[in-house]
């Protein structure tokens, strides 16, 4: 099948757990929570996204005719070297897409394979790192995995009102926007009271990376 990328780039992960580490982000266009456009924000399931998804006329960005060409793509991206080769899919809402050829296809030019989901969609089998983000007013069906990283605060989804989940490592990572700093405050508070949860910052952001 083809793959509609808005853009592929090389940084450090910002967020989670594997923060620090060099990774490609192939950011898949599309979201099955909001269309993207800003005049649909406001009636979205999912309304604080700080992500443009819409389209391919991001940086390496395009239409890819095949796992093929997206995973040549993803390992250019990279470059020569073969050690600690990292890729992490995203978007826009990266299930929608992902499937298991293009796994094996990264998966076969050496790269661990993570991903950035809603969790309304099942991963599909061969996944090295699941990080699930859960948003208000969306059914969660990807339960289990590495991480969760809930956005904070979002009304109608604290911490304790979550179902039975089994991950490795349990984030709240602050609601970029207005009321960031704020935020953060609540997040620290809640970390404090509640020691299950540790704060993900987004360190990209902080430093100035993409
Ligand atoms: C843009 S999303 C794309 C992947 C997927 N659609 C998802 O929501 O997990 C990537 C990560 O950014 C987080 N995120 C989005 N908007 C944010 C914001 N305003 N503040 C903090 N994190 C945010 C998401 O919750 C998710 O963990
Ligand atoms: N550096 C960096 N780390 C990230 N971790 C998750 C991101 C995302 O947008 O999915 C992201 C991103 O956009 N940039
Ligand atoms: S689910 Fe993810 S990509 Fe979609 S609108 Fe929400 S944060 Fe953005
Ligand atoms: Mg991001």
């Amino acid at each position: 099948m083809s793959y509609a990328v808005k853009e592929l780039f090389k940084t450090l992960q910002g967020e989670g757990a594997q923060a620090g580490r060099a990774a490609v982000f192939c950011r898949f266009a599309g979201c099955n929570l909001w269309s993207g456009r800003e005049a649909d924000r406001d009636t979205a399931i999912c309304r604080f996204c700080d992500t443009e998804f819409v389209g391919t006329d991001g940086d390496g960005g395009g239409r890819f005719a095949d796992q093929g060409t997206l995973a040549d793509a993803i390992a250019r991206c990279w470059g020569t070297g073969e050690t600690a080769r990292y890729v992490v899919f995203t978007g826009g809402e990266p299930l929608l897409q992902l499937d298991e050829a293009l796994l094996a296809a990264v998966r076969a030019k050496g790269f661990t394979v993570a991903i950035e989901t809603n969790g309304t969609l099942a991963p599909p089998p061969g996944v090295d790192w699941i990080c699930v983000s859960p948003k208000a007013g969306a059914a969660l069906v990807a339960r289990r995995g590495d991480e969760l990283k809930l956005v904070f605060p979002q009304p109608g989804l604290m911490p304790d009102a979550l179902p039975a989940l089994d991950f490795r490592h349990y984030w709240l990572q602050p609601m970029d926007g207005p009321d960031l700093a704020a935020n953060t405050a609540a997040a620290v508070a809640y970390c404090l009271d509640h020691p299950q949860w540790r704060l993900s910052l987004q360190t990209h952001k902080i430093i100035g990376i993409p």
